[in-house]
């Protein structure tokens, strides 16, 4: 593998008449990986992904693909030339064909013969954990997790340099959703072929992908690996929309605050080049956080706060929210001396019988959090 990305996007514009939808997108995609686009709906995801794919036309910047530029201002390499597969939402496959005729519709005629079709067509079926029996079905046979896998072995069978997937288990209910994304990641990691996908499921990025990007009003908020993008959020806005979020205010001087939670590390928010955000190191406290005490606000994910029976912090369940395997709880903590005010928080638990509302509980706070010196 080398370190050369397979496709460099830099200074990505487009605009829909006087409107900016896209305001310079930069974004690497390393070979091999599997990038997630992730942001609320209208950012700009599924317009960055038909520019990729060349179904629609950049304002301006540049995409270069393997050394090849595909997008250099205005002038672009028609789709069919960038040898790049795209499954969509929907799979949209095309009804009045079967399965097989799908799959094997970009086949060249002329150099394959009706046999190696078919055996083709049985490999790419196989590829993506499907029957080669179902390919003499018509795709309205076939439930939705199966049609959007016969989507992904058409992609598959131009052997693209790059698959772009948009949105495409969002059709399908939750169990399904699931399995199929685990099928799609599982047979795009055996054929080696470098993934990007857009989606506004914050869980389903973060568990696809092994480089997250966030998308917001048409510009990348943070770009990296989904585990430091999930607890090191770039600014709150990005904290909030990847999860549930603790935001405290605090005092903070150097590496350490002090809140209603006592005191609690502290470090900086990562940034949106990557591999500055890795470099800096998961447990190290910033020096350069501050050195005078100032008031910013921290972000604490809510399983950083544990209910333990020794823990220094009191309170009382106001609150338990039931989802099966795990329980929110909803505490308010008991006023202190420095804290009078009430404060009510919410954290994640898996034993609902140790958090009923009333119940008096400790907490102990695990982790490091991150400051917010911006505000
Ligand atoms: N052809 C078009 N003409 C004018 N405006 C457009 C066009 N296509 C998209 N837009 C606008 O561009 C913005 C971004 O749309 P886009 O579909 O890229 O967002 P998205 O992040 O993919 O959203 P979603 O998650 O809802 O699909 C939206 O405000 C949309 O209305």
């Amino acid at each position: 593998m080398t370190t050369e990305p397979l496709m460099t996007i830099s200074g990505v514009h487009k605009s829909f008449g006087s409107t900016r939808i896209l305001h310079g997108i930069d974004l690497e995609l390393p070979r091999g990986s599997r990038t997630s686009i992730v942001g609320p709906s209208g950012s700009g995801k599924t317009t960055l992904l038909r520019i990729i794919a060349g179904f629609a036309a950049a304002t301006d910047g540049r995409i270069v693909m393997n050394g090849r530029t595909l997008v250099e201002g205005r002038t672009s390499v028609p789709p069919h030339l960038r040898n790049i597969g795209f499954v969509a939402q929907d799979g949209a496959l095309f009804p009045h064909l079967s399965v097989g005729e799908n799959i094997g519709y970009a086949f060249d005629k002329r150099t394959m013969n009706r046999s190696a079709r078919e055996r083709r067509i049985a490999e790419l079926l196989e590829k993506v954990h499907l029957d080669p029996q179902l390919a003499k079905r018509a795709p309205a046979e076939l439930s939705g997790g199966q049609q959007q896998r016969v989507a992904l072995a058409r992609a598959l069978s131009r052997n693209p340099d790059l698959m772009l997937l948009d949105e495409p288990f969002s059709a399908l209910d939750a169990g399904l959703r699931k399995d199929t994304r685990k099928a799609v990641g599982d047979t795009l990691a055996e054929a080696g072929i470098t993934t990007l996908l857009v989606t506004h499921d914050q869980a389903e990025a973060l568990s696809f992908s092994d480089q997250l990007a966030v998308m917001r009003a048409g510009k990348l908020a943070q770009v990296g690996e989904p585990m430091h993008v999930y607890s090191r959020p770039a600014d709150l806005e990005t904290a909030r929309f990847l999860g549930d979020a603790v935001i405290l205010d605090a005092s903070v001087q150097g590496s350490l605050a002090t809140c209603v939670l006592g005191q609690i590390p502290v470090r900086l928010p990562g940034r949106l080049d990557p591999s500055h955000v890795v470099r800096r190191g998961a447990t190290s406290a910033d020096s350069s956080t501050t050195t005078a005490a100032r008031v910013m606000p921290i972000m604490l994910r809510p399983e950083q706060l544990r209910l333990a029976e020794d823990g220094p912090i009191t309170g009382t369940v106001v609150e338990t929210d039931f989802f099966g395997a795990e329980v929110d709880v909803t505490i308010r903590l008991d006023p202190t001396p420095e804290y009078p005010s009430p404060v009510t928080l919410k954290i994640r638990h898996w034993n609902v019988q140790t958090a009923l509302p009333e119940s008096r509980v400790r907490l102990r706070v695990v982790g490091t959090a991150v400051a917010y010196p911006e505000g």
